[in-house]
This record gives structure tokens, C-alpha cells and sequence, in this order.
């Protein structure tokens, strides 16, 4: 039986077409064992936002330990007329051998560095590009968009409410996963508990109260089937002569005669912040100043924060398409460029160019440092060196903008953080993911290091991703050397790659 995953699918043939061309090429070419290292990568943070969080990574990690190929996918390959039979073999006889470093998941990630970096044989690490890209830039987009919204909702729960509305089965159970990391506390999507033990939670849908034959009647036969659980739909007639008047009758005459304190009541349409002032008033005055009120509707990052400003009584808020899909800004545009390719004992650096600066890629074998305050304990910098640079930030080190370098700034009284940490070596697994409960702890409590003008909504302050003098000036060779080789001939045109 062929390797499977949380859904029993085999999903080692989840890659783009050209990827098993090229492979395929790179074997027929003699390069097949030449090692080269690939770096993923993003370029711009979703929503205008000040960072993204780093998130897929077990699933990536799933997806390279299962990685190999049926005799039935090998049957398909042939069919098409276009692979040789060595590397037909290969794929049957597969044996994964690439090293992996990768950011820890809940990772602050800036645009520009290394969040994944791939090294190994190019038949073998050209092969994983779609699901590196895929699994990464899916959760990374929600987890981001997660924590936008749990940031505004300051310090009051987010419930994921999106399943119904994601983009399929991975969006919605994948999706909750990405939530929770980004700092959700707990979903309606039942199998995300059950698989990765996201808290399942629930309320009621406005069908179970026009069921029954009155409003009153669906509460009071569901606060005896739940009475340790039990949160009230008030809006589906009228929230302020209906909804929260038969809320009360329930919470007395069926959960405190039974001895249950009521949880909560939900509001999921009309104008949030009048309803939800009205009835805190209501349930305040009826003695259930501890029942929460749960918002629900289309709501986002900036409903939420324009809600709070209007002095909503809102304790929770239920969140589902905008956050499940991103919707303000669906695509995170994470990319995966050749950065070297070994030669001895060297790496030769390789480069992409483009005529937009923000596009001509880093070359060589990296690491990526992150430079805590000791004094503020916040995060000042991020540095990205070559692999086995030494960063010693016992004495100040002095950073520039890679692009306008007169711009330096010397850091002090810092401690420099390795973030890219082994994940794979020579194929191995090496690393053992934490609970995704940590993961998320660890998330927040790294949020909790940035600066508050790195994370407000509107024109956030660009976070320092500075290259080290080194790596600038073999990209600026490098560079140099492609202009001169180019004099005389027709422009560099985008798309020449050395
Ligand atoms: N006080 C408020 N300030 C800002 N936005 C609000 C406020 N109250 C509700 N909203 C948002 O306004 C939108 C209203 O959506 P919509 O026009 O569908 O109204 P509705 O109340 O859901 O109507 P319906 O009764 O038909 O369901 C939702 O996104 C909701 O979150
Ligand atoms: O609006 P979202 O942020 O996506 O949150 C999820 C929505 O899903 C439900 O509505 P739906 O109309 O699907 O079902 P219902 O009949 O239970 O209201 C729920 O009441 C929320 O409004
Ligand atoms: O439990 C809820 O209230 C819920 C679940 C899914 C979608 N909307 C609401």
C-alpha cells in the first residue's frame, strides 16, 4: 500500500508536469546527482500588512516523509510518451535524500528571506516545488490573516467559522489548522479537532430554531439537551423584542432550574454594535452579566476593530469566509528560485534577474539571523547571511539596505537568532514538530516581540530584512559580471537567469 495522508491520499504525484520534465532532463542531462539549493521565499505580506506568519510546514514534512511513486503512477508517466525508462526507474526505486532547513511554524516572517531552503540533488529537489509552495503559501496566507483578525479583536476569543465557505476539503481542515496557529482559538470544523486537536466548539443554526413552533420552544429543548453548553441564536425573528427576552425566559426556567449557568447567546446579522450594546443591557439587568454575546457575519479585521470603536459588547467573535479564504487577498505569493548549485566545495552562486529590483533574487546557500533587543526584547532585524557565516552579536553589528546603502543602522546590546532550523538531512527527518498547541503559543508569543508599528493595519513600518556584507557584495559581483558580459548586447531582458 502506498504511503498516505490525514485524508488517506498519496499525494506524491502532486507536483506540476514541468517539474518531472525537467527532472526527468536533469537525469538525461548527467546532472541528476549535482546538487543544488532552492530557496522558497515571498515578496509581499498580504493585506499591506507588517509580516506574515510562517505556517505548513508538518504537512510539507508529511508530504516529503510519503514521498514515492506507485507502479500504477509509474504506468501513467509512461503513458505519456515523454519520460525515459532510467527515470521511470528512479521514481519507482525513489528515495528522498534532500537536506531541509526551514522557519519554525508560527515564525514572523518578512518578505525577501529565506523561509525554506531545499538542498540536494536537483532531480530531487526541483521534484518538491509545487507541494513546498503549495502546503507553505496556503496555511501561511491564513495563519496571517488569522492573526490580523485575533490582533483586532484585542484580547477577545476568535472562533473559525469557515468550513462551509473554503475553497474545498485542504481549505477548510487545513484552513482551521493555519487559524489556530494564527492565534484562533477554536473552529466548528469537527474533523480538525478530531485529526489535530483545534478545539471543536458549536452554537446553533437559525434552521434548528425555525424547526420548532416557537423561538422559546427550540431554546428550551436545547438548553436541556446541552445544558453545560449552551449559546442561544437570538436573531433569526427580532434580537431586541425576541430573541434575547425568550434568551432569559430559557436561562430561568430551564438552565438554572437544572442547575447550569447559560453560556452565551449569538447575533449573526442586523447592526452588531447597537444589538449587541441593547442586549448586554438586557442580560446585565436580568442578572446574567456572565453570559457572553457571540458576534457572527461576514466579519473581518477591520469590522472587528470599527466594532470595538463603536463600543460593541461583543466577548467572541465567529469568523468564517473572509478569514478561510483571505478574501481581502487571497494569493500569498511565495516563490521557489535556484540559489547555487554545488561544485567541489563550493557553491556557485545563481541569480535571477528582472527589471524590477525587488525581483533580482539573492543568490547562494543561505541562513537568516534574527536580532533581538536584550533591552526591549524585541525583534530590531533580520539578517540573511551565506550558510556558514558567523553572526557575532556580542559586538554591535552594523546593517545596511541592500538597495539604498547608505541607510545603516548599528545594533547593540542584541541577541542574533538562527531562524532557518534543520528539518531534513541527507533525506532524514530530523526534526519533530510540536504541538500544534505550542505552535501557536509560540506564534503569539513572537508576535508579542514586534514592534506595535510593525503590526498596525494601515502603512506599517517596513521591518529590516538587511543581506550581510558579504552576501551583498557576491550578489553585487555577480551582477557586475552579468552587465559586463551583457555590453554591447541587447539589454538584459527579465527572464535571463545565470
Ligand atoms: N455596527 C456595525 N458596524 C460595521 N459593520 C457592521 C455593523 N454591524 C454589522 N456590520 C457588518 O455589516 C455587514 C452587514 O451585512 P448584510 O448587509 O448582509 O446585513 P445583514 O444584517 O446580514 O442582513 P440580513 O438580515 O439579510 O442577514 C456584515 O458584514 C456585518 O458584519
Ligand atoms: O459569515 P461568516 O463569517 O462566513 O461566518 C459563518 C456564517 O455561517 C453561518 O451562516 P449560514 O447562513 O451559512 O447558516 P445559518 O443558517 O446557520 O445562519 C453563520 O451563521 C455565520 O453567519
Ligand atoms: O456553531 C456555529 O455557531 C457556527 C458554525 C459554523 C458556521 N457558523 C456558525
Amino acid at each position: 500500500m502506498s504511503p498516505q495522508d490525514k485524508l488517506g491520499r498519496n499525494l506524491s504525484m502532486l507536483t506540476d508536469f514541468y517539474e518531472l520534465t525537467m527532472s526527468n532532463g536533469y537525469l538525461q542531462n548527467g546532472m541528476k546527482d549535482t546538487v543544488a539549493v532552492f530557496d522558497m521565499f515571498f515578496r509581499r505580506i498580504p493585506d499591506g500588512g507588517g509580516f506574515a506568519i510562517f505556517a505548513g510546514l508538518e504537512q510539507l514534512i508529511e508530504y516529503l516523509s510519503n514521498l514515492s511513486f506507485t507502479e500504477e503512477d509509474i504506468g501513467y508517466l509512461r503513458s505519456k510518451n515523454c519520460f525515459c525508462e532510467e527515470f521511470l526507474d528512479y521514481l519507482l526505486h525513489f528515495k528522498f535524500q534532500c537536506d531541509i532547513w526551514a522557519m519554525k511554524e508560527g515564525t514572523p516572517i518578512f518578505p525577501g528571506e529565506p523561509v525554506v531552503v531545499v538542498r540536494g540533488p536537483v532531480i530531487q529537489a526541483q521534484l518538491v516545488e509545487t507541494m513546498v509552495l503549495l502546503t507553505i503559501n496556503h496555511q501561511s496566507l491564513v495563519a496571517t490573516k488569522a492573526n490580523r483578525v485575533v490582533r483586532a479583536a484585542q484580547g477577545r476569543s476568535v472562533f473559525e467559522f469557515g468550513s462551509r465557505r473554503a475553497q474545498s476539503y485542504d481549505g477548510a481542515v487545513l484552513g482551521a489548522r493555519a487559524a489556530y496557529i494564527g492565534g484562533c482559538d477554536a473552529t466548528a470544523c469537527v474533523i480538525a479537532d478530531r485529526d489535530y486537536g483545534i478545539p471543536a466548539v458549536g452554537t446553533m443554526a437559525h434552521s434548528w430554531v425555525q424547526m420548532f413552533s416557537s423561538e422559546y420552544e427550540s431554546f428550551a429543548e436545547y438548553a436541556k439537551l446541552y445544558p453545560d453548553n449552551c449559546t442561544l441564536l437570538v436573531d433569526t425573528y427580532n434580537v431586541l423584542s425576541s430573541g434575547i427576552p425568550n434568551a432569559i425566559k430559557c436561562f430561568n426556567e430551564v438552565l438554572l432550574p437544572m442547575g447550569y449557568r447559560p453560556k452565551g447567546v449569538r447575533i449573526d446579522s442586523g447592526d452588531i454594535a447597537y444589538l449587541s450594546k441593547k442586549a448586554r443591557k438586557m442580560l446585565d439587568e436580568a442578572g446574567f452579566d456572565y453570559v457572553n454575546i457571540v458576534a457572527s457575519n461576514s466579519l473581518d479585521e477591520y469590522i472587528i476593530r470599527d466594532l470595538l470603536i463603536q463600543g460593541a459588547k461583543i466577548d467572541l467573535f465567529g469568523v468564517g469566509e473572509n478569514l478561510i479564504t483571505s478574501k481581502s487577498d487571497p494569493v500569498f505569493g511565495g516563490v521557489y528560485k535556484l540559489a547555487a548549485v554545488q561544485k567541489g566545495e563550493e557553491y556557485l552562486p545563481k541569480i535571477k534577474i528582472s527589471e524590477s529590483i525587488e525581483k533580482i533574487t539573492t543568490p547562494g546557500f543561505k541562513m537568516v539571523y534574527r536580532f533581538f533587543s536584550k533591552e526591549t526584547t524585541l525583534a530590531v532585524a533580520d539578517l540573511v547571511t551565506l550558510h556558514d557565516e558567523a553572526v557575532d552579536a556580542s559586538r554591535p553589528v552594523t546593517i545596511f539596505d541592500p538597495i539604498a546603502t547608505w541607510k545603516k543602522k548599528t545594533l547593540q546590546n542584541v541577541e542574533a537568532v538562527e531562524l532557518l532550523t534543520p528539518i531534513f538531512r541527507g533525506g532524514e527527518l530530523v526534526y519533530r514538530s510540536p504541538e500544534l498547541s505550542q505552535i501557536r503559543s509560540y506564534c503569539l508569543d513572537q508576535v508579542d516581540h514586534l514592534w506595535d508599528e510593525v503590526k498596525r493595519f494601515e502603512h506599517p513600518h517596513t521591518y529590516y530584512v538587511d543581506l550581510s556584507h558579504k552576501l551583498w557584495s557576491m550578489k553585487n559581483a555577480l551582477l557586475e559580471e552579468i552587465s559586463s558580459q551583457n555590453t554591447g548586447a541587447p539589454q538584459i531582458n527579465e527572464g535571463t537567469s545565470f
